[in-house]
């Protein structure tokens, strides 16, 4: 096995590597100096401290000494509503002033705002736009991103959301991880027709899937968007389909749609800002991975998930930007790591494992990325920064110095 790549002269390196499978948030692997990884082709196939050693290295072996700079496996962004037209910058001022976002949207706002934007553009607007917000996340240190459809609402705008996605993911660095959302809100054509809208949805989730379109299921369980009920109905049918499954929960009003993501075995519970002692209960004995979005929280100037509740209880947290139009229009996932230490009171090791590892758990690909350990990716990032520490203190800056994706250098400062 000879080295294409070392980085090494590591500072503070975050491998992510869970050093047990207790269902705790500061059981990562931090090698604190002088660390070194080495790549071969687009795997890691060696981590350690010390002098790398020499049976790896060969003359064509490129070096990179990285000066005690902070390293993490790629970040990785697991919930964002990517693809979408437009812009929601007018309901900012009745944000501001206190209207609540559900009234914007029983107003015709808010979602279906976005949804007229996006059936409006075509597919080459919609990529030109989300190319740009993926250039901020890679520079960000992102190199993996969850992207969910939902702002078409019918077959055809929602397979144009899906089909952008896919070709994205062709057309840059950062991996796509595609979600099914056509149960984000009820288009004005079935207003009156809840039942039908549902029903329509059903009828939407073969076709996605036989297309290979989305490899999860998503459903906004909200007051006045769908009950518990109807998303079971839509998650029970994506399920049979194969659909890994995902749920935004608890955000505005707790409705019992975090036991439901237990209940069903959602890949993930999202949001949770209004989450219960029942559903904090329902989820420390499951699997779901608990996806707080705290960028939301601070742009609704609404209070946070309890996270420091839900992780004494022994829940997994991953922490994402909810990139969206609407109730978070910021592409950064440092910032979400900062007000997370800050606002959610976690610990850098519980921030950096909830954007790593934890955010792999919750796309599923915690077996290939999400920490630096041989024989995963070579999603690498660099950080110029001494520490954790440093980097959730010093926040509102990019720390990114540079980005390895599959093994190779995709963005340098
Ligand atoms: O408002 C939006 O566009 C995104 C969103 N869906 C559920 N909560 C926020
Ligand atoms: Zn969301």
């Amino acid at each position: 096995m000879f080295a294409d790549l070392v980085l090494y002269n590591i500072g503070q390196l975050v491998t992510s590597r869970e050093l047990d499978k207790a269902k705790k948030m500061d059981n990562i692997e931090v090698i604190e100096n002088n660390g070194y990884i080495v790549i071969e082709k687009d795997k890691i196939v060696a981590v350690g401290s010390g002098e790398v050693p020499k049976e790896y290295l060969t003359p064509a072996t490129e070096m990179v000494d990285l000066s005690g700079k902070l390293v993490t496996p790629g970040l990785i962004d697991s919930h964002t509503h990517l693809v979408h037209g437009g812009s929601r910058e007018n309901e900012f001022a009745m944000k501001i002033a206190g209207v609540p976002y559900l009234e914007i949207l029983e107003k015709g706002g808010g979602i279906l705002s976005s949804l007229k934007s996006t059936r409006n553009a075509s597919e080459q607007e919609l990529i030109d736009k989300t190319l740009k917000s993926l250039r901020h996340m890679l520079e960000l240190g992102v190199t993996t991103v969850e992207a969910k459809s939902g702002y078409g609402l019918n077959l055809e705008d929602e397979l144009k959301q899906l089909e952008v996605t896919k070709i994205l993911g062709y057309l840059q660095p950062v991996t796509l991880i595609s979600t099914f959302m056509a149960a984000h809100a009820t288009p004005p054509e079935y207003k009156n027709n809840k039942e039908g809208y549902v029903q329509e949805v059903i009828r939407m989730l073969p076709i996605v899937k036989e297309r290979n379109l989305a490899e999860f299921c998503d459903i906004f369980c909200e007051d006045k968007v769908f009950s518990v009920d109807e998303s079971r109905r839509i998650l029970t049918a994506a399920k049979e389909l194969g659909y890994k499954l995902k749920i935004h929960a608890d955000e505005i009003v707790s409705l019992g749609g975090v036991e439901l993501a237990a209940e069903i075995g959602a890949t993930s519970a999202e949001h949770l800002m209004k989450i219960t002692d029942s559903g904090i209960n329902a989820l420390a004995n499951s699997n779901v991975i608990a996806d707080l979005l705290p960028a939301t929280s601070f742009n609704l100037m609404e209070h946070y998930a309890p996270a420091r509740k839900m992780i004494e209880a022994g829940i997994q947290i991953a922490l994402s930007t909810d990139y969206n139009p609407g109730s978070c229009p910021s592409e950064n996932l440092q910032f979400v790591m900062q007000i997370g230490a800050a606002h959610l009171k976690m610990t850098p090791k519980e921030v950096f494992k909830a954007v790593t590892i934890n955010a792999a758990k919750a796309i599923d690909k915690q077996d290939t990325i999400g920490s630096i350990e041989v024989g995963k990716k070579a999603d690498i990032t660099v950080f110029d920064v001494p520490s954790m520490a440093y980097f959730l203190y010093h926040f509102g800056i990019n720390h990114t110095d540079s980005v390895y994706k599959n093994g190779k250098l995709v963005f340098k400062r």
